[in-house]
Formats: C-alpha cells, structure tokens, sequence
C-alpha cells in the first residue's frame, strides 16, 4: 500500500534500502546492551567491518556506539540508531525503556531509528505510549521508524500463531512505523498470512533457533512476502560473519556472490533469547 511519506522519510529509507529493491538486510548489535560484550572492544570493530564488507543495508546500535564506530564504515551502510533497552539482569526483560530520542539519532547521522515493543508484556500500556511518542517525532524530523515489535509476555503461550503477529504488525502500522521487524510465524503459509494483513514491509527477526538452516530460513521466509531480515546473534556467531551477511544479502536482494555455508551450531545465544 502506497503511503505519502516525507521527503526526508522517504530518502533515508532509500538509503536503507541500499540495493533500492525495497528489501532490507539488517545487523541488529544492540545486544551489548541487553546482555553484555559482543566480543572484545576489537573485535566488535572487525565485526562491523565484516558486516559491512558482507554488504548488510545496516546495522542497528545504541547511541553511545553509534559515536564509537568508524565513520568511514557508515559510508556504506546505513545507521539505525536503537532507542529501547533493557537487560537480561531485569525483573522484567520484556520492560523495554526509551534511552534516546530522535533528535539525538538525527544528530548522529542515523538513516533510522528503532523502537522495540513487547505486546502482551506488564509494561506494554508504557511501551506503545513511546512507540507513539517516537513515530510523532520521527514525522517531526523525516526519520523513518522501524517497531521492533513482538507477541512476548507472561499470558502469551505461542508467539507464532499468526493472528497475533498480525496484531502486532498491525498495532505498529496503526502507531506510525514505516517498518516492522517481528517473529517468523513457523511456516510460509502462516507467515504469509501474516504479511497479507500488513500496509508495512515485514522484516523477519533471525532469532536464535538454530534449527533451520540460516539461509534456508532466510529463503523461507523471502518466499512468505516477507521484505527482509533483521539477524543479529546468528550473524556474529557464525564462523565468518562477513560470509555469512553475504550469504543472506544474496538471498534478500537476488542472485549475488554466494558462498558456501557458514551458519555455525549455536552455543551462546540460547540465554539471550526473550530479552532482545
Ligand atoms: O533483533 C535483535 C535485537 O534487536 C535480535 O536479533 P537476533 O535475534 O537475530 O540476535
């Protein structure tokens, strides 16, 4: 569905989209916020020189880093700059608080910014009340906003069943995203119902599971309409993140240098999952 954006809107999420396919491959990398170091103060460098080298549209930081990166870096892929937090040491993960605010990811050069909701969460009324808030300011300034948004909460059994990833999905429409990145439904079919109800790009969160395949999934979920991949962990994790970001920037934009598998058995990230 065709939606009159601003200009500036509508430039920065070009740029996003770096391949101008509407199609979106991004690193999320806030999780040194949620649950600590990714790798040492090096080797978190390397990372982002290797996500970009793998041709990832961008990576998703937290202000504090975005100042840290080599800028030279964000020549070539773009900065989505993360405005929630919480941590795995919290009483409640799923509480996500704002930390940032547009005016400091303008300042910072950022090509969007990002806000993450847990429906169904003790604090989701505090949650959209910011989702709310940020899209207001994001129309403010020409910024584009992508909802990070979930089925994630106590009284919430499945968080695949379709219907409610389309409340979601409809609930950041509704509130003003221009982008959605939520769970993968557990099937094409499930999830294509899903993208059928959304006015908004879909991007399918890589998650933890290491039970499909990393480019298997990424097809997958291509295949169910969806218009792109958010995958942190099981790009950092992975023996060569620069082959493996080039792997799935082949997948979400077409027929590109493919290189072999190099999806790796997870060991490390089980623990992560609910809090990101
Ligand atoms: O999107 C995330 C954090 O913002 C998490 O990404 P992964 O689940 O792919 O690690």
């Amino acid at each position: 569905m065709a939606r009159a954006a601003l200009p500036g809107t509508s430039l920065r999420l070009a740029r996003l989209s770096g391949h101008g396919d509407g199609r979106f491959l991004l690193v999320p990398l806030d999780h040194s916020v949620s649950d600590g170091p990714i790798g040492t103060a090096d080797g978190y460098d390397a990372l982002v020189r290797d996500i970009v080298a793998g041709g990832a549209d961008g990576i998703v930081v937290h202000k504090g880093r975005a100042r840290l990166l080599d800028q030279r870096l964000l020549t070539r892929c773009s900065l989505v700059v993360h405005l929630s937090a919480s941590t795995a040491h919290a009483p409640d993960a799923d509480a996500k608080v704002l930390v940032a605010d547009v005016e400091e990811a303008v300042r910072l050069g950022a090509d969007a910014v990002s806000v993450h909701v847990n429906i169904g969460s003790d604090t989701e009324a505090a949650q959209l009340a910011d989702l709310g808030a940020v899209a207001s300011a994001c129309h403010r300034w020409g910024m584009p906003l992508l909802a990070m948004i979930y089925p994630r909460g106590p009284r919430l059994a499945d968080p695949t069943v379709p219907g409610l990833i389309a409340h979601v999905a409809a609930v950041a429409a509704d509130l003003g995203a221009d982008l959605v990145k939520t769970v993968y439904a557990g099937s094409p079919d499930r999830m294509a119902e899903v993208v059928a109800t959304s006015p908004l790009p879909i991007l399918v969160a890589g998650g933890a599971d290491g039970r499909q395949e990393l480019g298997d999934f990424a097809r997958t979920a291509l295949a169910a309409g969806c218009r792109g991949l958010a995958v942190g962990r099981r790009v950092f994790t992975s023996r060569s993140p620069a082959d493996t970001v080039r792997e799935l920037a082949g997948i979400v934009h077409g027929p590109g240098e493919l290189s072999g598998p190099t999806d790796t058995p997870l060991t490390t990230t089980s623990r992560l999952a609910g809090v990101l």
